[in-house]
């Protein structure tokens, strides 16, 4: 059974013009569906852990979840997932930064991507990781596309609650959002000082941090490929750090990101593991996949190899 999970409202009402589409195709086709569709933060994370529970909804075993909505919509399904039996998902993109599917080259049109999904050829099977934040106990967010901490962070906790996000991307200029939050983060942002231990073996101290952040795929904030060798598929994660450079000079650094050219910035740091553990001197914002995670001192990334199957 093929099982939409749909957020209306995403990119202001596109989410709903794009299903209504797709439904009408379904229906030509004669195909049988089951619908699910959002209406609050936090409900296809819930519909997802109902359809891959051990005993799923009365029994049912969904073999693909189609997810209809943007990167935060994404993000709450994969969290919600059981992992208990085996699922595929096919994405259709209609969110405002479409990262996950940017760095998974998917199919941008809503109705060719649905053909895909209804006629499946190629699939590609691909890591997740985990952001773990404070100490005792942990909690625990996965990601597809990248999690992290400081100036990042603090720009997707923005535009959660953003009137400027809604206003934007109602006139068909959210990139634009992206961008003015940026800016005022970027205003805003203090470094903090802070270790990261990687794979728990190596240690490196964090001077005057800006934000680091660890990347599945390739690009966050809508198009920047800030994990530049990031590979869904090795089993490993890319952390890009920015730290001990002036406000001013971070500028063209993460301007060069949009090209993937800011590791010839002095103060651009990458590194590749499969765990790393991050300590600060006090509480930055933590975002997964544009996700909150709140205001943290203890966050830990983890990467769990090859366990998402995807319509490609
Ligand atoms: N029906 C709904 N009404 C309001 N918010 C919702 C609804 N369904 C889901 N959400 C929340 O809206 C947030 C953003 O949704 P989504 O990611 O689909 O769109 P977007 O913000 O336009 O795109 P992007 O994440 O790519 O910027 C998610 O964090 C999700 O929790």
């Amino acid at each position: 059974m093929l099982e939409f999970i749909v957020n209306p409202n995403s990119r202001c009402g596109r989410g709903r013009k794009i299903w209504n589409q797709v439904e009408q195709k379904l229906k030509e086709q004669g195909v049988e569906y089951g619908l699910h569709m959002t209406s609050a933060p936090g409900d296809a994370e819930g519909f997802a852990r109902q359809l891959t529970g051990c005993r799923g909804e009365e029994g049912r075993k969904p073999c693909i979840i189609a997810v209809l909505g943007g990167d935060g919509t994404l993000n709450e399904v994969i969290q919600g997932l059981t992992l208990k039996q085996p699922v595929t998902i096919g994405y259709i993109q209609c969110g405002s930064g479409n990262d996950f599917a940017r760095g998974m080259k998917l199919e941008s049109n809503p109705m060719k991507m649905l053909e895909r999904i209804l006629h499946p050829k190629h699939y590609r099977v691909v890591d997740y990781g985990i952001a773990a934040t404070g100490l005792y106990p942990a909690a625990y967010r996965r990601f597809a596309v990248s999690a992290g901490i400081g100036w990042d962070a603090a720009i997707c906790h923005n535009l959660l609650d953003s009137a400027a996000k809604r206003f934007l991307n109602k006139v068909h200029m959210g990139k634009l959002a992206y961008f003015v939050i940026g800016l005022k983060q970027w205003a805003l942002a203090k470094p903090a000082q802070g270790t990261l231990v990687l794979d728990g073996a190596r240690k490196i101290k964090l001077k005057n941090m800006l934000f680091l952040s660890a990347h599945n795929l390739k690009y966050e904030g809508g198009g920047f490929m800030f994990g530049p060798k990031a590979d869904p598929e090795d089993g490993l994660l890319e952390l890009c750090v920015m730290e001990n450079m002036s406000k001013l000079k971070m500028v063209p650094a993460v301007l060069s990101a949009k090209f993937g050219r800011h590791g010839i910035f002095r103060g651009v740091h990458f590194y590749r593991c499969r765990e790393a553990r991050v300590h600060m001197d006090r509480p930055l914002a933590v975002h997964a996949d544009g996700e909150s995670c709140g205001h943290q001192q203890d966050f830990a990334v983890t990467c769990q190899k090859k366990k998402l199957r995807f319509i490609v």
